[in-house]
């Protein structure tokens, strides 16, 4: 009957197979991903895709699946995602954020809906497509699926770019996670922003709370702090004076302050510390100078004449192999760029101009060694809510999105065939 075919397709669709995949919990800091691959794998082996499981940390697998091209001899296409997602506060979403319901007006409410489930699922959902048009591809296709996307990749992309195993895929380009976008057009990013954490301690005389006295380890803190809010205000006077984007400045935000001991009464307070720090997240986009924020944080943010010591943790490569900032090209000097531009467009839809990523992705990993790869993720009319409560997705954005990759992954997989 047509019910029980509405229910048949209700059971399998790519709605249904996106909420699969979002219903299980690979949220920080305890990330099921033996279940998400498990899911994966068993969809990959619908689509007749090859399947590799790498280990390089105990339950921290990566899953390549593989569609072979008719030359295989050609640098491939990797397309990529990251199967962990940040943590969620149910009490403070309107849907359970592990359930993925649909609401009536179409929005999938889940944790990973934006960031980046959705991608990770599209690229299957496009090659399953592009196979029933027994569209044949000329480059092989890579789709990757990573660990610890969110908590900077040492165990995920840095030691899978380090591998042999990496070396023989033999990339040519890479498409990875990119932002929503609440106008019309899709955005693209060319560059992600490099984190640094930053730590700054202050010594100083400890003594009893009523003693006014100078070189506290409080106040010399506090005065870093100041010194540092001023530089913070001058990077962001920049961007709301209209003359660079957020993502084109230094930003430098505090994340935790550590110091004294809280009275057991809540009454008695009468201790001044003699140890205070405070940590920041930093971070630099690939025009900035690493050298010179170093500087600055030697001479004016901690510097050892108030007592002060630091600690930079660098996560992740600032330069490429060769010395050079972690860009890929947005010009027609990137051939990558150009299959990309127009696979876009010949699907009537509208490219925002490139930009630098507020945050920081896997991408850069891939950047420093030479390859190309631009971060998209086709989501437009609709607001950015990466990390956010209540997360979403609309189901005809995400099927709109299957669409766009079809192109991308049918224009990119082609690209150089013609001419061999
Ligand atoms: C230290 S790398 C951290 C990567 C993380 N990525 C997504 O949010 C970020 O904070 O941008
Ligand atoms: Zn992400
Ligand atoms: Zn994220």
């Amino acid at each position: 009957t047509p019910q029980d075919d509405r229910y048949q397709q209700e059971q399998d669709s790519p709605i249904t197979r996106f909420q699969h995949y979002l219903r299980i919990n690979t949220a920080h800091p305890n990330p099921n991903y033996t279940a998400a691959i498990s899911f994966l794998k068993s969809q990959a082996q619908h689509h007749h895709l090859q399947t590799l499981t790498l280990e390089f940390t105990p339950n921290k697998s990566i899953l390549l699946l593989t569609w072979p091209g008719s030359n295989p001899s050609l640098p491939s296409i990797l397309l990529n995602s990251h199967l962990d997602s940040v943590p969620a506060e149910p009490s403070k979403w309107v849907h359970p954020p592990f359930a993925a319901v649909r609401s009536d007006d179409g929005k999938i409410f889940a944790r990973g809906a934006q960031d980046d489930k959705c991608i990770g699922m599209q690229y299957l959902e496009a090659i399953r497509n592009l196979q029933a048009e027994n569209f044949v591809p000329v480059r092989t296709i890579h789709v990757l699926y990573v660990p610890d996307e969110e908590i900077g990749g040492l165990d995920g992309w840095a030691k899978l770019v380090a591998s042999r195993e990496f070396e023989e895929l033999n990339v040519g380009f890479v498409l990875d996670e990119g932002q929503a976008s609440p106008g019309d057009e899709f955005r693209v990013f060319y560059a992600d922003r490099s984190p640094w954490g930053l730590v700054i301690k202050a010594k100083g005389m400890p003594g009893h709370g009523s003693r006014m006295f100078d070189n506290g380890a409080m106040e010399n803190l506090m005065k870093s702090v100041e010194v540092m809010s001023k530089f913070r205000e001058s990077q962001f006077d920049v961007v709301k004076a209209g003359l660079a984007a957020n993502s084109e400045v230094i930003s430098v935000n505090p994340v935790y302050m550590k110091a004294g001991i809280p009275s057991p009464t809540g009454f008695v307070m009468n201790m001044q510390p003699s140890e205070a720090e405070a940590g920041f997240d930093v971070r630099l986009p690939p025009t900035a100078d690493p050298d010179l924020l170093k500087k600055r944080i030697a001479d004016e943010w901690a510097p050892a004449t108030r007592n002060m010591t630091y600690q930079i943790i660098e996560k992740g490569p600032i330069r490429d192999y060769t010395g050079r900032p972690l860009m890929t090209l947005t010009n027609d000097s990137n051939p990558w760029w150009s299959v990309f531009k127009q696979a876009i467009t010949a699907v009537g839809g509208k490219l925002a101009k490139p930009e630098i990523l507020p945050s920081t992705t896997d991408a850069r990993f891939i950047r420093q060694m030479g390859i190309p790869a631009l971060g998209f993720s086709p989501m437009k009319n609709i607001p950015i809510l990466l990390h956010d409560h209540n997360e979403f997705l609309k189901d005809t954005i995400y099927l709109n999105g299957i669409k766009v990759y079809e192109s991308l992954i049918s224009s990119l997989s082609s690209y150089g065939g013609a001419s061999l």
